[in-house]
């Protein structure tokens, strides 16, 4: 198993004259569950058509898995947002669908416990047609096929979106044990920022078609404060100011620290959520890639981070 799941370097995807990836260079570590996050058009259905190899790039380079992405695909599950399903087929009938493409691989538990989850009430009807099931419960067959192909790398478009509180939950929880049983690395895009600290532990955030933070959740939040004090804006000035507001008689601001803050700034560490919103409110902040993230031997490829 390769110890890199997905590695951009300078990729580029280009639609027309409008850009909807540019210059990226990221790596996401195998075994990781990774969030990918940004406002609508930022480029996250784009990256994960073509990390499940359905496109390719306009330039630069994408490897998943070690391979192309085209070589990995017996290894990826891809979920898109329109969840891609035969309508006259029952779920059994999708399940076997899976079976019968996935020849010495399908884990039928597996896709049953996604499909039909723990609670009785929850549970789909086998005989059920697609066509016939709510947009939830075509989720969740979509990602039961996922699922019981026991891919390496899981790449799901907004899964979460249609899925009651339950499902959503079910799902976080199969999809962390699917991560530490098997080492399969998941990339998850979504607008529901809430829920993915606690299910994910690697970002990556885009941002009209650019990688604006990439890394480890501990590290990037760690990477940032919350401070609040009763100081003008212009004292936080040595420190990258990610987004600042007026609170009160003073400032409250999320800060990437350049070294100790002044005296009398009240200093917490923010939540995954907090520094998101910061961001998404300010296009502009400068980007942050950890260490893990970044592509090794970067500039012996010739491309800028
Ligand atoms: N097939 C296509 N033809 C032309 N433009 C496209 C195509 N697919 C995507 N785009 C453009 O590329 C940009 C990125 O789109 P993409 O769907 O990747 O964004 P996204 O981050 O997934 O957005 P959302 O959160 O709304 O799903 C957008 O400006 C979009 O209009």
């Amino acid at each position: 198993m390769t110890e890199t799941a997905v590695e951009a370097r300078g990729l580029g995807k280009r639609f027309g004259r409008r850009n909807a990836l540019d210059a990226c260079s990221f790596r996401l570590p195998a075994g990781r569950i990774c969030a990918l996050v940004g406002p609508n058009g930022a480029g996250k259905s784009t990256l994960l058509t073509l990390a499940a190899g359905l496109a390719r790039p306009s330039g630069g380079e994408l490897r998943v898995l070690g391979t192309t992405p085209a070589e990995a695909r017996r290894e990826i599950a891809y979920v898109a947002q329109d969840k891609a399903l035969f309508p006259q087929l029952t779920v059994a009938d999708t399940l076997r669908l899976g079976a019968d493409l996935n020849p010495g691989r399908w884990d039928q538990a597996a896709a049953e416990r996604v499909a039909h989850g723990d609670g009785a009430d929850s549970a789909l009807d086998p005989y059920a047609k697609v066509r016939g099931l709510s947009g939830g419960q075509r989720t969740r067959v979509a990602l039961a096929l996922a699922l019981g192909k026991r891919p390496a790398l899981l790449l799901l478009d907004e899964p979460v979106s249609d899925l009651d509180p339950l499902a959503r939950h079910q799902l976080m929880g199969t999809l962390l044990a699917e991560a530490a049983e098997h080492g399969t690395t998941v990339v998850m895009s979504s607008h529901i920022l809430g829920e993915l600290a606690g299910a994910c532990d690697f970002l990556l955030l885009l941002g009209a078609g650019r990688v604006r933070m990439a890394g480890p959740v501990d590290d990037l939040t760690a990477a940032h404060r919350l401070v609040t004090g009763p100081g003008g804006a212009a004292e936080l000035a040595p420190h990258t100011v990610i987004e600042s507001r007026p609170h009160g008689r003073g400032q409250s601001a999320l800060i990437r620290p350049e070294g100790p803050v002044g005296p009398g700034w009240e200093c917490e560490e923010p939540s995954l959520e907090d520094v998101l919103l910061a961001h998404l409110r300010n296009p502009s902040a400068p980007a942050l890639l950890a260490p893990e993230a970044t592509v090794r031997d970067l500039a012996g490829a010739g491309v800028e981070a």
